[in-house]
């Protein structure tokens, strides 16, 4: 079972949502995150240090911040994907935004 996350935990991560224009939970082995990392970083050429990537599964509080995330989000899966603060979702979520042509926009106003 799944603890609930702490209040500082739910405190700190939407914080880090808010401070960083683009904010991706993600896993090292996960195949949607590597998609999703592939679109951002390689595609779209966003530079690493205007993005966030964390790594949960290399965290040793990456299970608390995965259940903070889905008490936030009510998402459960990663990637979990934020831009501008606002949730985007998963990678489904972020390339049926490319596939509107919405993306692009998006990732200008969160790199100006
Ligand atoms: N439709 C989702 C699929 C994401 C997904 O299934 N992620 C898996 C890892 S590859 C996951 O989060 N599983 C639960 C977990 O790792 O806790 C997306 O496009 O992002």
């Amino acid at each position: 079972t799944r603890a609930m996350a702490s209040p500082e935990t739910i405190k700190k991560v939407k914080a880090l949502i808010q401070e960083n224009n683009i904010f991706i939970a993600s896993k090292t082995y996960c195949p949607y995150c590597q998609a999703t990392l592939k679109t951002i970083f390689e595609d779209k050429k966003v530079p690493k240090t205007s993005a966030l990537v964390l790594q949960l599964n290399q965290m040793e509080d990456g299970a608390e911040i995965q259940e903070a995330l889905t008490e936030i989000t009510g998402q459960r899966t990663v990637p979990n994907i934020f831009i501008l603060g606002e949730h985007i979702g998963g990678n489904s979520d972020l390339q049926a935004l490319e596939a509107s042509g919405k993306l692009d926009a998006l990732l200008e106003k969160a790199l100006a």
